[in-house]
């Protein structure tokens, strides 16, 4: 008798593997909500900070829960001086998302309360690397850029403050609200490649860090978080809007993938792409800068293109990598900016795991060689 084989799922493809309270990325619909509350709402009426206090608490805070959330996260901005003296040492040719790495297991390393399971010890640790990582990745992009860091401000907001670390100056409202649209879209999309990294780790009973250093590096691949930065360079190397169609056919043809198009739950368009695009059109209108305009113009012309050719929509990384590089960001920057959001929905789903938590450890089905004997065995 033939034992039937067994279902192969690769790449765990439409496998349900749990349940979760946080958020809920809705197919048929194209919708995503966190805790309920559907995320272009979020994005339009709330602050980032409000944002992550839903992830982690399951309410949107009060003023005073607020005030006291936003006093926190700021007296905790600033790092040591070991930690600036760690990262002074890395090589500038590393990856940012190398650095941001190396920060977090260092943080683990540093922390004395590193094994203390509690909720309440998972609370602050997450609320540490919250108020921490801005300040790595600024003074990472100045350091590259050959200059000083500057400073955290406490007497800013989260977005404000980042924009001042990096440039030394806040830019216009809008454009700072262009930003905090773009944390709260990145901020948690349940069972994603780097969350479920998250919880893999964590379902082994480790520590808070090693499972934001494990998801940073499921984040930094272009099939996932990377692929903010892919486009810009993809945007860049096709130059100009009259070259996008020559461009894609060539790149179909040698069987490249489109970055910032596609996505594995959303097949018919990505929740968070229209209120993104609306911000970045914004941006564009509001430089009146035949430069920004041509490389929107290229964008539109891509998009229409892959969704003519293809039938694929463009994710959230499509209009967030151009958005960034309007603000300025530097290119390698664009991937450690989403951890800066993401921190918030891996640090929710890491509490969560820990509260109903079983290892996960699926099967596989084996296809390699039958058994044989070791030359030489008896
Ligand atoms: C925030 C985020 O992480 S969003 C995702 C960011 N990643 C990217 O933008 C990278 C580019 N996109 C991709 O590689 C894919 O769309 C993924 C990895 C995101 C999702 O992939 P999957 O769900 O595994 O779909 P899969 O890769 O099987 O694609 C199905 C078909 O569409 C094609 N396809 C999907 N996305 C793309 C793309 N971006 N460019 C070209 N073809 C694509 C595939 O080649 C495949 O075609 P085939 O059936 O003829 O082989
Ligand atoms: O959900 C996914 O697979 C990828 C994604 O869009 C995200 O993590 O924001």
């Amino acid at each position: 008798m033939t034992a039937t084989a067994p279902e192969i799922h690769r790449g765990l493809a439409g496998v349900v593997v749990d349940t979760t309270e946080i958020s809920t990325v809705i197919q048929e619909t194209n919708s995503l909500t966190y805790r309920g509350y559907p995320v272009q709402d979020l994005a339009a009426r709330r602050s980032f900070e409000e944002v992550a206090h839903l992830l982690w608490y399951g309410e949107l805070p009060d003023e005073g829960q607020l005030r006291a959330f936003r006093a926190r996260e700021r007296a905790l901005r600033p790092l040591d001086r070991t930690t600036w003296e760690l990262l002074a040492r890395l090589p500038e040719t590393c990856h940012p998302m190398d650095v941001l790495r190396t920060a977090v297991s260092f943080f683990g390393a540093e922390d004395p309360t590193e094994d203390d399971g509690s909720l309440a010890a998972h609370r602050a640790k997450s609320l540490t690397l919250l108020a921490k990582l801005p300040t790595v990745v600024a003074a990472d992009q100045r350091r590259r850029r050959g200059l000083d860091p500057i400073p955290p401000d406490p007497g800013l907001g989260y977005a404000e403050n980042f924009f001042h670390m990096c440039f030394g100056s806040v830019p216009a409202p809008e454009v700072v609200r262009c930003f905090e649209i773009s944390l709260t879209l990145y901020a948690e999309h349940s069972f994603n490649a780097s969350t479920f990294t998250a919880r893999v780790v964590t379902s082994t009973l480790s520590d808070l860090y090693s499972a934001v250093t494990a998801a940073i590096g499921a984040l930094k691949g272009p099939l996932h978080g990377g692929a903010n930065e892919a486009v810009m360079h993809m945007l860049l190397e096709i130059g100009d809007p009259q070259r996008a169609q020559a461009w894609l056919d060539e790149a179909l043809a040698s069987k490249r993938k489109i970055m910032g198009f596609g996505h594995r739950v959303y097949k018919h368009g990505d929740s968070r792409v229209p209120i993104m695009q609306d911000a970045l059109d914004r941006l564009v209108a509001r430089a009146a800068d035949p430069e920004v305009t041509r490389l929107a113009t290229l964008h539109a012309a891509l998009r229409d293109a892959v969704l003519h050719r293809k039938g694929i929509h463009p994710n959230l990384d499509y209009p967030a990598g151009l958005a960034y590089h309007l603000m300025g960001f530097d290119i390698p920057a664009f991937t450690p900016i989403f951890v800066l959001s993401r921190i918030t929905g891996w640090t929710a789903h890491i509490t969560e795991q820990l509260a109903h938590n079983a290892l996960i450890r699926p099967l596989a089905s084996y296809g390699g060689p039958g058994q044989r004997a070791v030359p030489g065995a008896a």
